[in-house]
């Protein structure tokens, strides 16, 4: 398929948005802690007994005043005090520790999950998605399980305290407590009230933050074009409205966070206030002593501790369900079947090599779309890929070249119609018994992170430094990488590969070790000559030992062909070698006529690209190979 390489500053679709409740999304979030209950446990019972030292503080207090107003020596109550400060603070650095391990042990399961999803995934279920935004699933979306995964905790822990502090505070004086109930009664309600607003504040800023993710993207991928079309302004623009859109439900977020903040802490402080006169008059009366005023009036200001922990793991707790429910998009990526299905069959080997005179590959009646409802990209397509040989695919752009190889790949499952391999049904082989035996040259030819030699390597990770320098002699790279200092260990960047180094790369890739059947989708843009001459050799060569299918968009490589297939509108029309395709074929004879082909002369002039390649402005083609008309 045609992709321009226009960065769109349209917004991005969004990965199907479902609406499910609060309770469904935190049932989410719960999943990711799942496998984490055992040490969540022991996190907990560790925040029990820090909580259990805190609580016990200020009774602590009250016997070291009591024993200081009746006389009696402090030495016992002081050591208590101290001794509960000391391992209040042990237990907490612990369970501190232990947190954090449990918080990078989710986010870490969560990354993983996602990138094993991902390269699991369908081609489908990926392209349609800008693949910046898929990044930022990765990235950022599991970051927001780190606080959230101690939230659980904190929330019981936080819970138990304020319980705890509420009972402790009854052992002291009910009326006191009547007054501080119905602070905490308030200060829930409006909690309940702003806190899942917080969490979709949250969920849309990731939103527009996975948006800003999938047009960054895009636009760095195609920033010659952007710098050349001097859209960098206009991109910046586009780029930033996504930030600030992100940074906008942010702030809403953090306004409410703020909120919920300032209403606990200001109705706690009403609280100590309303206990401080209270418990004055109370005292006064001789209702209660001086001692326990004091201790509950700790207890008080020690509320703020739980309804801190509270707020703050509720608000920690609402990024992680958001993020949970992104997530959770994710996992709903529809996966590429890993086994063969059990009512087809056992998973067999297949065969390497089935009888020479059966085709290696076949294409009966097939059938398919993109989507239900579209189109159908091809439509009953009988074809057979001979064992030896080079079959090269032309037809103008729409026809249907791209979808052929992609159902040979099993990037697309046909709708109707089999695929065969050495005469066995596709459906009969995973995906990857499939690609075991093909090897497939993209027209883009991306080059990956790592060095010459990871690139060689990457269809065949053990194959031995001889075998990647014979397929670098195969393309004509050897001497060039024999001159860097670092020879196969030269880190590849993208940047300082040329387009053709490039091709080259990936043929090399490709022919490593003997493929069966090579597929070849011809680099449509300009490569120099000695590219162009380098991939007809190949090519050549691989024809005469195995087969070879090409996406052909080269005069060169369509002459070289056996087997010519002219695709229009989704169909075959024609097949045939080129002298008789040239003589019985119209859209052929177009499609020859729009490569520049002179039948006259015994040279042939190019189209322009291949003007610089040989600097002669004409490609030399071997006279037996011309059309004989
Ligand atoms: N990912 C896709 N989603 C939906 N439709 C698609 C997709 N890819 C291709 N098509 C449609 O399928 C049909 C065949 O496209 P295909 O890319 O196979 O043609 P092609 O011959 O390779 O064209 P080109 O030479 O321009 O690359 C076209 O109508 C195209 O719009």
């Amino acid at each position: 398929m045609f992709h321009c390489g226009v960065t769109s500053t349209a917004t991005p679709t969004r990965i199907e948005p479902q609406p499910p409740t609060q309770r469904a999304r935190t049932g989410l979030l719960l999943t990711h802690l799942r496998p984490h209950w055992p040490a969540m446990l022991v996190g907990l019972v560790l925040g029990l007994f820090a909580n259990a030292a805190g609580l016990a503080a200020p009774l602590v207090t009250k016997w070291v005043l009591d024993a200081l107003g009746a006389g009696e020596p402090l030495a016992r109550p002081v050591t208590v005090l101290l001794m509960l400060v000391v391992v209040g603070a042990v237990i907490s650095l612990w369970q501190w520790i232990l947190m954090g391990r449990i918080a990078e042990a989710v986010v870490l399961d969560a990354r993983t999950g996602v990138i094993r999803r991902y390269l699991a995934a369908r081609i489908d279920q990926l392209t349609r998605r800008p693949s910046g935004e898929l990044v930022t699933r990765a990235t950022s979306d599991p970051a927001l399980l780190h606080q959230a995964s101690g939230s659980l905790v904190g929330l019981t822990n936080g819970a138990l305290a304020l319980i705890g502090t509420l009972v402790l505070m009854g052992t002291l004086d009910l009326v006191l407590l009547g007054v501080t109930m119905v602070a905490v009664f308030v200060v829930a309600v409006l909690m309940g009230l702003l806190l899942p607003t917080i969490g979709r504040a949250q969920e849309a800023a990731q939103e527009s933050v996975g948006q800003l993710g999938g047009i960054l993207e895009g636009t760095l991928r195609a920033v010659r074009t952007v710098k050349a079309s001097r859209a960098e302004q206009r991109q910046t623009e586009a780029l930033t409205t996504h930030a600030r859109e992100a940074a906008r439900h942010g702030l809403r977020a953090a306004r409410r966070s703020a909120l919920v903040w300032t209403i606990s802490w200001t109705g706690i402080q009403f609280a100590v206030i309303v206990i401080l006169g209270v418990g004055a008059v109370r005292a006064e009366r001789g209702l209660i002593e001086v001692s326990t005023l004091i201790a509950f009036l700790l207890y008080a200001f020690g509320l703020m501790g739980p309804i801190g922990d509270l707020t703050q793991n509720l608000t920690a707790m609402q990024a992680g369900i958001a993020a949970a429910g992104r997530l959770r998009e994710i996992e709903a990526l529809a996966a590429e079947p890993g086994s063969v299905p059990a009512e087809v069959g056992p998973a067999g080997r297949p065969q390497d090599g089935g009888a020479p005179a059966e085709p290696v590959l076949a294409l009966r009646g097939v059938t398919a779309r993109y989507a239900p409802g579209a189109p159908p990209a091809v439509r009953d397509i009988d074809l057979e890929i001979p064992r030896v040989g080079h079959t090269a695919l032309v037809g103008p752009s729409g026809a249907g070249k791209t979808t052929l190889f992609s159902l040979l790949l099993r990037f697309l499952e046909p709708e109707h119609g089999d695929l065969l391999l050495d005469g066995r049904r596709y459906v009969e082989h995973t995906p990857a018994q499939i690609r075991g035996r093909l090897a497939y040259v993209e027209q883009e030819t991306p080059v990956l992170p790592g060095t010459i030699g990871d690139n060689l390597r990457f269809t065949h990770p053990d194959a031995a430094d001889d075998e990647l320098w014979a397929a670098l002699r195969a393309v004509d790279l050897h001497e060039k990488v024999a001159g860097l200092e670092l020879g196969l260990d030269t880190p590849l960047a993208a940047t300082t590969v040329s387009g053709g180094e490039r091709q080259r790369i990936a043929l090399a890739r490709a022919v490593l070790r003997t493929p069966d059947v090579l597929l070849l989708d011809e680099a449509t843009s300009q490569v120099d000559g000695l590219t162009e001459a380098v991939v007809s050799r190949c090519v050549r060569q691989r024809a005469q030992q195995g087969a070879v299918v090409t996406i052909a968009h080269r005069l060169s490589t369509v002459l070289d062909a056996d087997q010519i297939v002219v695709l229009e509108g989704g169909g075959i029309r024609a097949v045939g070698d080129h002298a008789t395709l040239l003589r019985t074929d119209e859209l052929y004879r177009d499609l020859v006529a729009s490569l520049r082909i002179g039948t006259a002369t015994g040279t042939v002039t190019t189209a322009p690209e291949a003007d610089e390649g040989n600097g002669s402005g004409t490609l030399l083609v071997p006279h037996d190979r011309l059309p004989q008309e």
